[in-house]
């Protein structure tokens, strides 16, 4: 969807603190777009945007394969942020030279900046910066000017102030830089000249002309889990086209405990629109039989989501688009030019080529918080807004190996327990998710007495902005031990209970 707004584009050169920039940016207000450093100028230009923002990366400017982008891009006139890789990057392409550094820098490091130009502007001089780099910039480019300093990175940030080209070898964008934040507000404000109009409630109104225009008199089905992202989506659409849209709840089997009718309810309770619920429990198990690969079990589920919507469809008769609750995180982990596949997100990487549908996915450029907050402005209750995400290929990425119906029975109690203890501590709305995990592994135990020989579950329960990454949550000792105990007590074929202390990265949320 073409909408008019102001844009910052970030080029992407693998940075593992990309997604940062957007966030940090998006947070000023402005809109931004993660885009593959290797696109071209004119496709640059296309987009018209306010500025550019060159990412950070793994790979050092002087090697043969090392990532470049169009060179041309640095003449187009736009105001350009050079982070890191970024930063070494323009200062190459423009002639200036970078070495492997004497002294490697990672971590927090005083740097004392010039706060005469414009990118630092109104910032202390000395201050704190987060640095992680091998390379750095050796000689500027001509014409360039350094304008910070470290004790082991003399040229810490350079700027030619009126071709409005920056770099900083450190990251504004993490929180280790205290004044990351007003580095890059500075280069959006007082650097590119941006007028903050980035708001939901302006989003709100252009993706609703923008969703009318488009599907001008089609009918429209709705792929609705009952989660945030497609209650939000749904919401969206009915509020451009009413009439035109029906909603589909797919019941895979591979959900919560009377997930299906506590979602069928709550919207029927909440909304006026209609809403169609299918059966598909068998079609799905018997596709998914045998099969053990995760990526094997998403790219099947995403498949027979598509099947299932497609003869709905045709029920329906007339239907030409789909909609679906994708947000920017299932983009970008399905994999890009530069991003590795990490998983593929049912919705996303799981499609099958030929879906049937032009899709509408309203919400395909926001991150959790802001579909929230979009929900917010929409009117929709707390009650679905503070829900837990729960992936669409649902409990079969949380039971490893072989999806059975009586691994399925064990992993939906234990996840009601979860549920049902975490609400009771008041501690569901604190975290991001928090589930069970059943393993393909059994273990001895005792029970009344006698030898046992069953699985285990494992507990996850994590904190997350956004889901792209993840910390374990310090629970306390006694809920940890109220969970186990009643999954213990009250499921059938579980004889012990363990808590994952892992991090993403180097682990994801799901455990498939
Ligand atoms: N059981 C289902 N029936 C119909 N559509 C579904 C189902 N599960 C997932 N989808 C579709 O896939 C999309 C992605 O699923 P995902 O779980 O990321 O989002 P969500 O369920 O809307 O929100 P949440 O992340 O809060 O669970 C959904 O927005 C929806 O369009
Ligand atoms: O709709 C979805 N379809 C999927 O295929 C999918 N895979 C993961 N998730 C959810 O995304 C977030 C990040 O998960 P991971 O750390 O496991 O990648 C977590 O919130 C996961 O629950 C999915 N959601
Ligand atoms: N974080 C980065 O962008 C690192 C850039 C480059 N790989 C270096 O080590 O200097
Ligand atoms: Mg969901």
């Amino acid at each position: 969807m073409n909408i008019n707004r102001e844009v910052i584009l970030i080029l992407d050169f693998g940075g593992q603190y990309t997604q940062l920039i957007a966030r940090r940016i998006r947070e000023a207000n402005v809109f931004c777009e993660i885009v593959p450093y290797n696109i071209k100028p004119d496709e640059i230009k296309a987009k018209n945007p306010k500025g550019i923002v060159l990412s950070g990366g793994p790979s050092s400017v002087y090697t043969k394969n090392a990532p470049i982008c169009d060179n041309a891009i640095f003449n187009l006139g736009y105001p350009i942020l050079g982070i890191c890789y970024g930063a070494q990057l323009m200062t190459k392409s423009l002639g200036g030279k970078v070495i492997s550094a004497p002294v490697r820098e990672y971590g927090k490091t005083e740097v004392i900046l010039n706060n005469n130009t414009p990118l630092f502007k109104g910032i202390e001089k000395e201050t704190m910066c987060w640095m992680s780099h091998t390379d750095q910039i050796e000689l500027p480019p001509a014409d360039f000017k350094v304008i910070a300093s470290t004790a082991n990175c003399p040229i810490a940030a350079i700027a030619d102030v009126d071709r409005k080209l920056y770099s900083v070898q450190f990251h504004p964008e993490v929180i280790h830089t205290p004044k990351g934040n007003e580095i890059i507000r500075n280069f959006l404000f007082e650097v590119c000249d941006c007028s903050a109009d980035w708001t939901m409630d302006s989003l709100i109104e252009q993706t609703v002309k923008e969703i009318r225009k488009k599907v001008n008199g089609h009918k429209v089905v709705c792929a609705l889990s009952g989660g945030v992202d497609s209650s939000v989506a749904a919401v969206l659409v009915n509020r451009a086209i009413h009439e035109q849209l029906v909603c589909i709840f797919v019941d895979n089997g591979l959900l919560r405990k009377n997930e299906g009718d506590i979602v069928v309810e709550t919207f029927k309770r909440n909304f006026d629109m209609n809403i169609i619920r299918v059966d598909a429990k068998d079609r799905f198990l018997e596709k998914l039989k045998g099969i053990t690969d995760p990526e094997e079990k998403r790219k099947i589920i995403g498949n027979e989501f598509i099947e299932v919507f497609k003869e709905e469809a045709k029920k329906i008769g007339g239907v030409k688009y789909l909609v679906q609750g994708t947000l920017y995180p299932d983009v970008i982990e399905s994999g890009s030019p530069v991003a590795a596949t990490i998983k593929s997100h049912h919705n996303v990487g799981g499609l099958p080529e030929d879906i049937g549908f032009e899709l509408i996915e309203p919400l395909k450029m926001l991150f959790k918080d802001e579909v929230r907050q979009v929900g917010r402005e929409l009117g929709i209750h707390e009650e679905i807004l503070n829900r837990q995400p729960f992936p669409g290929p649902g409990l079969a990425v949380r039971i490893l190996g072989e999806i059975t119906e009586e691994k399925l029975g064990i992993l939906r109690e234990a996840d009601n327990i979860v549920l049902r203890e975490m609400k009771k501590h008041g501690w569901y709305n604190r975290v991001w998710q928090s589930f069970a995990v059943l393993l393909n592994v059994k273990s001895v135990g005792v029970m009344g007495d006698e030898r046992t020989y069953e699985y285990p579950i494992i507990l996850r329960i994590v904190e997350s902005d956004d889901g792209m990454t993840a910390d374990w949550v310090r629970i306390p000792y006694d809920i940890l031990e109220d969970i186990s105990t009643s999954i213990i007590n009250e499921v059938y074929g579980v004889n012990r209970v363990l808590y994952d202390i892992t991090s993403k990265p180097p682990a994801t949320i799901e455990w498939e």
